[in-house]
């Protein structure tokens, strides 16, 4: 008898739909397989017709059973797949008398996929795809899922282990035979070469400004710009309705009011902010900072200005890149002479200009997350663990350089590849691998 519990859960989406797939993984199907299903244990991985029957043989529906013996299955264990209607009652009676059995209970979220992990079958990025492709909502997010479910990032962080234990094997041996005339040039110039490929490789892979995250989290726009310019106006109109309170009092935004959106085929999150001037009053003192936050974090900002009256302070912020976008609003009433150089006019209560506006956006999204190609970060957890890996590396490269000795930097390698190992979870990734699994759903 395994001392795993079997786990069932539903795997398919909420009641109530045409059909419904309840999956258990573990060995107790072979216990509760004589009672449940009229046909008994069906034959491996053939879909059988069968009634379900509940522990006092009443009737729970009429449907299709696969049984998938371990070692062949998504979880390595045997499973087995229920395909019911999909109504609450026959959900409900089916999970009922499963969970009924003694070592049958419902599985935790992620947890087919974390026993997928455990046999082996998937490294964690893999997993973490498999999390992303359930949760992927534009293209993009989808593509960047499945290459990364299917093994994108493994081949990427297992090629960068192997180059390192390959440059171990190269240290170890000037440390195992340590002839002080000869050391430094002829045995340490190579392995500098190809420790600097490396180190090269990876500040490349760290300088893809964040877009594998950015396609999986959001791109972020800022709408900055003096009190009452029409920030929280422009906000509702992209919003397509009343995100944001909208009153003719300046000061009426303090906190960050975020909307998201699909735009140029990727998530954006646009940030209404408090109109930036010099206060006394602490809520909006208080706004302003968060507004001056959210601006420098931003992949773009808008800023506005009030036609009618500008203001052209914030146009000097420190925060502007040449890239930001400069829009004058309230182009339906009287323009006053001194506008500044700007991008598009607007009227964003009445609307003109504003389709314009989005496309620039749009284009400005699309073109910043197709300027990397296929990212080899997709989360922060990786890019913690590869720029530990890099410092290791930098460290490692000072060690031989400096001749500080090569048992330095064969434990500065070490290290290194202990990171990039986390990244895949093959070492010391007991601490994560409750973070990871638990944003997945029941039932994956
Ligand atoms: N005529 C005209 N009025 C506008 C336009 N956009 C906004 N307004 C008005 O300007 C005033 C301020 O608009 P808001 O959207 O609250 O401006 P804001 O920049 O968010 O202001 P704060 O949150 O106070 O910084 C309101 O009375 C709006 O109706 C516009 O395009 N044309
Ligand atoms: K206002
Ligand atoms: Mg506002």
């Amino acid at each position: 008898m395994s001392e795993r519990d079997t786990i069932c859960a539903l795997a398919s989406g909420q009641p109530p739909a045409a059909i419904c797939i309840i999956r258990l993984s573990g060995d107790r199907i072979w216990k509760i397989a004589g009672a449940l299903l009229d046909c008994g244990l069906p034959e491996p991985r053939r879909a059988t017709l069968t009634r379900f029957r509940d522990e006092d043989g009443n009737m729970i529906d009429e449907g299709l059973v696969v049984f998938m013996p371990g070692p062949h299955s998504y979880t390595g264990e045997d499973t087995l797949e229920l395909y019911l209607h999909g109504g609450p009652a026959v959900i409900s009676h089916a999970i009922s008398t499963l969970t009924s059995e003694p070592g049958v209970r419902l599985a935790e979220p992620g947890e087919f996929t974390r026993r997928a992990f455990e046999a082996g079958k998937l490294d964690l990025t893999e997993a973490e795809g498999v999390a992303d492709i359930i949760e992927a909502e534009t293209d993009a997010q989808k593509a960047q899922a499945l290459r990364q479910l299917s093994g994108g990032l493994t081949e990427q962080y297992d090629r960068w282990r192997a180059e390192l234990t390959g440059i171990l094997a190269l240290i170890e041996v000037v440390v195992d035979f340590p002839d002080e005339d000869d050391a430094p040039e002829e045995t340490t110039a190579p392995v500098l070469r190809k420790l600097n490929n490396l180190i090269g490789d990876i500040e490349a892979a760290l300088g893809d400004r964040g877009i594998g995250e950015k396609i999986r989290d959001g791109f972020r726009i800022a709408i900055i710009g003096a009190p009452n310019a029409g920030k929280s106006t422009l906000l509702n109109r992209l919003a397509g309705r009343e995100a944001a309170i909208v009153t003719s009092r300046p000061g009426t935004t303090r906190d960050v009011i975020e909307i998201r959106r699909v735009m140029g085929g990727q998530v954006v999150w646009i940030s209404d902010t408090a109109g930036l001037r010099e206060t006394d009053d602490e809520i909006e003192a208080e706004g302003v900072r968060r507004a001056e936050r959210v601006a420098s974090e931003a992949d773009l900002r808008v800023f506005m200005v009030d036609g009618s009256a500008p203001d052209l302070s914030v146009l000097s912020s420190p925060y502007r890149l040449p890239t930001d976008i400069v829009v004058v609003n309230k182009a339906d009433i009287d323009m006053a002479a001194n506008l500044p150089a700007y991008d598009y006019k607007i009227s964003a209560k009445q609307g003109e200009g504003v389709p314009a506006l989005e496309t620039a956006l749009s284009e400005f999204i699309s073109g910043k997350a197709s300027s990397v190609e296929a990212p080899v970060i997709t989360r922060a957890r990786h890019r913690v663990r590869l720029v530990d890996g890099l410092a290791c590396l930098i460290a490692a490269r000072d060690a031989l350089e400096l001749g500080t000795g090569p048992e330095l930097a064969a434990e500065d390698v070490r290290m290194a590849i202990r990171h990039l190992g986390a990244v895949v979870g093959a070492v010391g990734v007991e601490d994560v691998l409750g973070a990871v699994f638990s944003e997945f759903c029941i039932g994956k």
